[in-house]
């Protein structure tokens, strides 16, 4: 396994401060000190070339959590290796097998063109010449930006930038990716060639990749597996095609009306979903949804339907409420 996560927690430790001066003064005599556990005991695996998706609501412990297995953080307890190293003992050799791009940050320099920043990487990483102008020519052939190299950064598009990031943080070949919401802000198509480009990429190299995003595309079409965070503990570990089947309890059930109806008259069959009056989508339990289907035809004027799983982002979002507090 490339990274073996066992039992890993974090707590941070803070002092309450109340606003206004008179609790600022009481504050230097008698300081309320709070808990937070932020990662709680989490344990998981992945293996080399997977892609996972790496998602919880906010304050889930996503952030803690990578912070810890990229050696930026200490843990209060448990074990992590990643590529054979414990993370935050820092190694230079992990650093060497290690990248994040975060679409939130660069790491490009601005005010000069992305080239000067690849060499750079080339010195930090100290790569040799000849493996350097292979990246750079394998990288800027499979992201289409051979001739941007050249152009001062601060002049890209967001997405030309996204894809520069991406080289500078694939130049040195890791083998691990953390990709923190890498396509946040970009236009669909250019979301679609990137999401292209890492798979390309992680097909032909084999780099295992984390990915978090609030993209349900970037999900669909990058992961096979899940892992789930919330409130610091696993909510879900498991193939993305799994999600819902832990919830199929439920149905939706799409109807088409050939005469308008009233909002009232579905209310006791299930959850309305969507309604106005020639057409309504409702969520049945999966138990009842012969009997349902068979009363509201008797009553109702239907004139077509068809029954479905509960879309993907909806089984996320109710695993986002598993969780334990
Ligand atoms: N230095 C800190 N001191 C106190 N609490 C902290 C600290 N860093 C994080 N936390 C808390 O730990 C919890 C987990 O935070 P974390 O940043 O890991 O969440 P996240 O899942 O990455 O959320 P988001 O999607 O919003 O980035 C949150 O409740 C956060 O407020």
């Amino acid at each position: 396994m490339l990274i073996d996560v066992n039992n890993l927690s974090k707590q941070f430790t803070y002092h309450k401060k109340e606003p206004g001066l008179k609790s600022s003064v009481s504050n230097l005599f008698r300081r309320e000190r709070l808990v937070k556990h932020a990662v709680k005991n989490i344990t998981f695996s992945i293996d080399e070339g997977e892609i996972v998706g790496f998602l919880g609501p906010n304050g889930a412990g996503k952030t803690t959590t990578l912070k810890m297995l990229s050696g930026i953080m200490y843990p209060t307890s448990g074990e992590a290796k990643v590529a054979g190293y414990v993370p935050w003992e820092r190694k230079k050799k992990l650093k060497q097998q290690f990248s994040i791009v975060m679409g939130q940050k660069s790491q490009l320099w601005w005010d000069l063109p992305a080239i000067e920043s690849l060499n750079l990487n080339k010195y930090i990483y100290e790569i040799e010449e000849a493996a350097f102008r292979q990246s750079v020519s394998d990288l800027t052939d499979l992201l289409d930006v051979k001739e941007l190299l050249n152009v001062q950064v601060r002049r890209l598009s967001l997405g030309e930038r996204m894809k520069l990031e991406l080289i500078a943080a694939l130049i040195h070949k890791p083998k691990i990716l953390f990709l923190d919401e890498p396509t946040i802000g970009l236009d669909i198509i250019s979301q679609k060639k990137l999401r292209d480009s890492i798979k390309e990429y992680n097909r032909k190299e084999k780099t295992t990749i984390i990915l978090t995003s609030h993209y349900m595309e970037d999900i669909e079409e990058l992961c096979s597996r899940l892992i789930v965070i919330n409130e610091g503990v696993i909510a879900y570990d498991g193939e993305l095609d799994k999600v819902n089947e832990l919830f199929n309890q439920k149905k939706r059930l799409n109807l088409q009306f050939s005469d308008s109806i009233t909002r009232d008259a579905l209310t006791n069959y299930g959850t309305i979903i969507d309604f106005d009056s020639y057409s309504a989508t409702i969520e049945i339990d999966r138990d009842k949804q012969k009997a349902h289907l068979r009363a509201m035809l008797e009553v109702l004027p239907i004139s077509d339907f068809n029954i479905g799983d509960i879309p993907i982002e909806e089984g996320i979002r109710l695993l986002y409420e598993r969780g334990d507090s």
